[in-house]
């Protein structure tokens, strides 16, 4: 098995114990009654280069990244600094992350929260928006792709986004038969955990210029978003590089103004 098959195995474990303590009309009701979802499209296809900044306390590449006491504060610091999205990690056994951290972040920010985990049922669908979601991750590499198409169907009858991640041009193709329109290409192969920042700009080129085109992984500062950018970047996905900052604010910061600088080739595409 490899490391997404092992994870994917665990969220399976963990989501019958939920779905057997909470039925899924409950649940449906929970995201029924949650504040309507903020447009994280439109916020992706503002000017310059989006930073979608991430609450990430472990990996299983790296083990514990941060002692994040507050994610509710980091993702204050995020919002102050300039982040698009916030992305929340709530995949529990290998991340560390729980639906307590993105409702604590969804409770203090007005930016569009970001739901990343590792989503096969549209059960947690419905779960992320009753936080207060208002886009989730939807890996190809995990799903069939009959059950892509009815998970993005059923997102965006929610009022959400996907974000739907590809490591393959093969992948790439699914994504965009089923619909997508916020591709998010991670430079981390999950299945071995290698990263690999030439994977977007072998990818991204073939996707159409209407997809909001998303760098995933590997960006340790400025000039990673520079070169994501030139690459046809519109937005990039950072975790490690951020939590490790000392200054989490300032970090972003750099970045927005890394992807705001107007000699950044995105803006003369
Ligand atoms: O910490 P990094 O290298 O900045 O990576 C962030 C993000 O891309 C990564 O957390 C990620 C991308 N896709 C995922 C899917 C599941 C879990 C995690 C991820």
């Amino acid at each position: 098995m490899n490391v997404l098959d092992e994870i994917v195995t665990g969220v399976r474990t963990d989501l019958a114990v939920r779905e057997a303590a909470t039925p899924l009309d409950r649940i449906k009701a929970a995201a029924q009654a949650a504040r309507p979802a903020h447009d994280a499209l439109a916020a992706l296809r503002a000017p310059g280069v989006g930073v979608i900044a991430e609450v990430k306390r472990r990996s299983p590449s790296k083990g514990d990244l941060a002692d994040i006491a507050d994610p509710a504060s980091l993702a204050q610091q995020y919002a102050a600094g300039g982040a698009r999205v916030i992305s929340v990690l709530t995949e529990g056994r290998r991340f560390g992350g729980s639906h307590a951290d993105l409702a604590a972040v969804r409770a203090v920010v007005d930016v569009p929260v970001l739901c990343k985990d590792f989503i096969v049922s549209s059960y947690q669908v419905h779960e992320a928006r009753a936080y207060g979601a208002d886009v989730v991750l939807l890996i190809v590499a995990a799903l069939e792709q009959n059950v892509l198409v009815g998970l993005l169907e059923r997102v965006e009858s929610l009022g959400m986004t996907a974000l739907v991640e590809v490591h393959t041009e093969a992948e790439a193709d699914r994504a965009l038969a089923a619909g997508a329109s916020v591709i998010g290409v991670n430079a981390r192969d999950l299945t071995t955990l290698q990263v690999d920042r030439s994977t977007f700009e072998k990818i991204a080129p073939g996707l159409p210029s209407e997809v909001v085109k998303v760098a995933e992984s590997g960006v340790r500062g400025p000039h990673d978003l520079i070169s994501y950018a030139a690459a046809g970047a519109d937005a990039v996905l950072v975790g490690e590089g951020l939590v490790t900052a000392g200054d989490a604010r300032q970090a972003v910061a750099d970045l927005v103004t890394a992807g705001s600088h107007p000699a950044t080739p995105r803006t003369t595409r």
